[in-house]
């Protein structure tokens, strides 16, 4: 048996084609949709991402502020520009991207964003909203997984799914999600005895552990739904996810690549969010 693909970068195509016309109708009514994205430090991997971030508003017609600082930054500095930010009726969302230096309390900082712009769903409380199931900014990589299952017709309702990995931008909001729709939700990580154990009872395996090629086959139960969340620079400067996809997609009924699969979803889900936060926006001036 060998795998089905879930190609999540023909998913983010075809959303993000209706994101566009979202903001083109937005845009056409005086709110054009913005994003303020910021940048503290040189890490090369959060400046791919942000860079990737600012390219995908621009294709979805979405207006995008870029706010670089040094590592060595000023928290009062940055905190300042968030309350510039908050104020800004022409801003819809906020993002600041993490992980943020040593001198930042990346908690204040996230509490610091206004909830109604928090399109990465991490303030604490949009983390609570979403625990509730009431609306709220779903943070964007377990959103853009939710929506890869969706298309997949992958049945959620009364299934098995195991999430590795308890990081609260990842583990904990899908098992919240998961939970919401209906599947029996083990959270597995670090200090797990047996992993074998929970991850071969999963019709639905999320890796969100940030270990190259972590998940072999012999973890997989035959036909499951393999999702892998993990993006790991290799020494060779090529990337690879959690999942050791030859060994997995020889087991699992379906798989997502990476590059290409979750990835791809998570900046879509960046871009929802902002059109989202614009819409609410017009609907309260009576645009
Ligand atoms: N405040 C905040 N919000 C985030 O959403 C956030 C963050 N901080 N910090 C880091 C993580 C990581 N993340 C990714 C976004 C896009 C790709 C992506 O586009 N990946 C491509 C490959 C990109 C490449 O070539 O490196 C793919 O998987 O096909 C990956 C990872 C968002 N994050
Ligand atoms: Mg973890």
């Amino acid at each position: 048996m060998t795998a089905r693909i879930i190609d999540g970068k023909a998913l983010a195509e075809r959303v993000r084609g209706e994101i566009a016309a979202r903001a083109a109708g937005l845009a056409a009514r005086g709110e054009q949709p913005c994003l303020a994205v910021l940048l503290i430090g040189s890490d090369p991997a959060s400046a791919v991402y942000v860079r990737n971030k600012v390219a995908g508003c621009e294709k979805a017609g979405i207006r995008s502020l870029r706010f670089d600082y040094p590592a060595d930054a000023a928290p009062e500095v940055v905190m300042a520009k968030l309350a510039e930010l908050n104020a800004d009726p022409a801003v819809h969302g906020i993002l600041v991207q993490l992980p943020l230096p040593l001198q930042f309390d990346e908690a204040a900082v996230l509490e610091a964003i206004s909830v109604e712009k928090d399109v990465d769903g991490f303030h604490a409380e949009n983390v609570g909203r979403l625990s509730q199931n009431q609306e709220a900014f779903i943070p964007c990589t377990p959103h853009g997984v939710m929506k890869m299952l969706e298309s997949e017709h992958v049945p959620l309702s009364g299934a098995e799914a195991v999430v590795i990995g308890r990081s609260n931008i990842v583990g904990k909001p899908m098992a919240m999600l998961l939970t919401n729709a209906g599947a029996t939700v083990t959270v597995c990580h670090s200090k797990t005895r047996d992993l074998a154990f929970h991850t071969r009872r999963a019709d639905v395996l999320v890796a969100a552990v940030g270990k190259p090629r972590f998940v072999t086959g012999d973890l997989i139960k035959p036909g499951a739904t393999v999702i892998d969340v993990g993006i790991n620079r290799l020494p060779d400067g090529k990337l690879c996810g959690d999942v050791d996809f030859d060994s997995a997609a020889a087991v699992a009924g379906a798989i997502t690549p990476v590059p290409g699969g979750v990835g791809p979803m998570t900046i879509t889900m960046l871009l929802e969010n902002t059109v989202i936060s614009a819409e609410r926006a017009a609907r309260r001036k009576g645009l």
